[in-house]
């Protein structure tokens, strides 16, 4: 028997109560020599000045808001964000509808309601999603992600088209034949060897060339699918939230550059050959196909110059945004299935149903949509273990946010999710999966799709959100026909895995709170074990 060890994710986000001022022990290195006492006093004055400033200004913006009432100087809270912990998250979420935290002098608003949340997701004239400095480096300074206001929604708009119902249902095909050739070789795996094993990097293997194939289909020979999928580790790691920003060689963010020339290769590479394969009368046979056939239709309104280039950063972004968080949904949809085997055997028999009986045949899109349970499970899944749990966005001018309180411009606003997700009122005992709460229509999950903001809110909610939950669904559905998994508990591998935010929303040049380093670089955790069915 096998296994796969699943991992979990800490954001950074500042909690402990801060030492006051005074407490700060003044060194007997302070003693001035002689001849240089005014140059010392005045320096000291200068100092004294800063950091009295420094206070001033974060009571002037917190004003009411509950938090310290004092700030550490100059880090702020940035200790406790490099250790993250959901009990720091709660105390902060519990202190107030808003509260107020402060790191390397970045103010931070941070809002656990669900009205509060949307409010900030759905302001795009005062709030927009904030980015840590080297993802401009990394992902280019002019790729689509990082377009705003007008220009990010006529952008966006134009690629409505790749997540059509029919696109969807092309992309599923692709996906059952990626997801079987995976399943095969964890297979093959656990009969070599049996023990426990991280689920992390085999999950994410399987995401990468699932997506690497629903993007590009055959435009990239299988060395380019392998080749990014082996380097654009370099990436993720690249972006997480506490990291030197420049790319000089040897740093992460140098090795993140070197394996995005490597990806976009290939990527201009797939672009070009779609083009000349839809040009020459072929199937669409993948999203890059469906995007040229769209634009090359004679009764297209949009804009038709698309540049391999520009193709092939859209489909880089796609990566960049859906890799983490699809995997992390997997993993957790694998380890909730493994701690209730009630809710597998009740999918199994679902899926023998929609399958007409046969646990060979593969899935369609209709099949997935008869398959209400699984839609319900997968939905439940990702509401209890959000794989993103809060989503920075950063205040453009003064942001009134509630009649007694402006967010300052410039500031940090961060949404919590989770609050939402784990609202008593709409999910009561919220902590525990249910996914018959999402089969009746009149039950209050269903009666507050406002709660749900797993994919976001407003103009920058996950555009392939309807891609990743199809994508999570089909593999759990295969899963459940091919396999015996189980989940060998380990001290840690219990504990919430709910930091993920995409590193993509990482803060700019200081980190502050909370850090979006990925779920998948402290790897714990859930260890499953493998079995194929009879
Ligand atoms: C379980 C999987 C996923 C989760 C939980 C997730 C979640 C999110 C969240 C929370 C946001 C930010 C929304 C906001 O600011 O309001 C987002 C944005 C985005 N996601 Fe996803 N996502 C997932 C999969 C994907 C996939 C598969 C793709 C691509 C095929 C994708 C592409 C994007 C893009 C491009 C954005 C930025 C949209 C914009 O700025 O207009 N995501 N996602």
């Amino acid at each position: 028997m096998a296994s796969l060890k699943d991992h979990s994710v800490q954001a950074s986000m500042p909690s402990s109560t801060s030492p006051p001022l005074y407490n700060i022990p003044m060194s007997s290195l302070l003693v001035p020599a002689p001849g240089t006492t005014t140059w010392f006093y005045t320096t000291v004055a200068i100092l004294m000045s800063l950091l009295i400033l420094e206070q001033t200004v974060y009571r002037y913006k917190k004003r009411h808001l509950p938090g310290d009432k004092w700030t550490i100087p100059i880090i702020g809270k940035f200790a406790d964000s490099m250790k993250p912990t959901m009990e720091g998250y709660m105390k902060q979420w519990n202190s107030g509808a808003l509260s107020a935290i402060s790191v390397f002098n970045i103010f931070i608003v941070m809002a656990s309601t669900n009205e509060f949340a949307r409010k900030i997701l759905n302001s795009p004239t005062h709030a927009e999603p904030c980015l840590v400095h080297s993802a401009k480096t990394v992902l280019l300074p002019d790729n689509w992600v990082f377009l705003t206001g007008k220009a990010h929604v006529d952008y966006r708009r134009g690629l409505n088209s790749l997540f059509t119902r029919k696109a969807l249902s092309m992309y599923v095909d692709i996906q059952n034949v990626i997801t079987r050739k995976h399943f095969a070789e964890w297979l093959e795996e656990a009969k070599k060897d049996p023990s426990a094993k991280a689920i992390m990097m085999t999950a994410r293997n399987l995401n990468m060339e699932t997506s690497l194939r629903v993007f590009c289909g055959d435009h990239l020979p299988d060395e380019a699918t392998k080749e990014i999928s082996d380097k654009y580790w370099a990436i993720t790691v690249a972006l997480e939230l506490v990291n030197f920003p420049l790319a000089l060689p040897g740093t992460k963010v140098y090795r993140a550059c070197q394996a995005r020339k490597a990806a976009m290769k290939w990527l201009e590479l797939a672009a070009k050959r779609s083009k000349e394969a839809i040009a020459n009368g072929a199937e669409v046979g993948c999203m890059l196909d469906q995007w040229v056939k769209d634009i090359t239709e004679p009764s297209y309104k949009g804009r038709r110059d698309f540049s391999d280039r520009e193709m092939a950063m859209v489909v880089f972004s796609f990566l960049f945004a859906s890799q983490d968080a699809m995997s992390s949904g997997l993993i957790y949809g694998f380890q909730h299935l493994a701690d209730q085997p009630e809710l597998l055997e009740k999918i199994r028999e679902e899926q023998m149903r929609v399958r007409g009986g046969d646990p060979n045949r593969p899935l369609t899109m209709e099949m997935l949509d008869d398959s209400h349970y699984l839609r319900a499970f997968v939905k439940e899944t990702l509401r209890v273990k959000p794989p993103v749990t809060m989503v920075p966005y950063k205040t453009t001018k003064a942001f009134p946010i509630s009649d007694d309180y402006t967010v300052p411009a410039n500031s940090m606003v961060i949404p919590s999710f989770y609050n939402s997700l784990h609202d008593p009122e709409v999910y009561p005992d919220p902590d525990t999966l249910q996914p018959e709460r999402w089969l009746d229509p009149n039950g209050s999950a269903n009666q507050n799709p406002r709660n749900y903001l797993v994919f976001g809110s407003g103009p920058h909610k996950c555009i392939g959100l309807e891609y990743a939950v199809s994508n999570i669904a089909l593999v759990l559905a295969d899963a459940s026909m091919m396999m015996e998994w189980e989940h060998e508990v380990t001290p840690v591998s219990d504990k919430d895995h709910r930091y993920l935010v995409p590193s993509r929303r990482l803060q700019a040049e200081a980190p502050p709170s909370p850090s979006m380093s990925s779920n998948f670089q402290r790897s714990n955790v859930v260890t499953l074990g493998l079995n194929g069915l009879p």
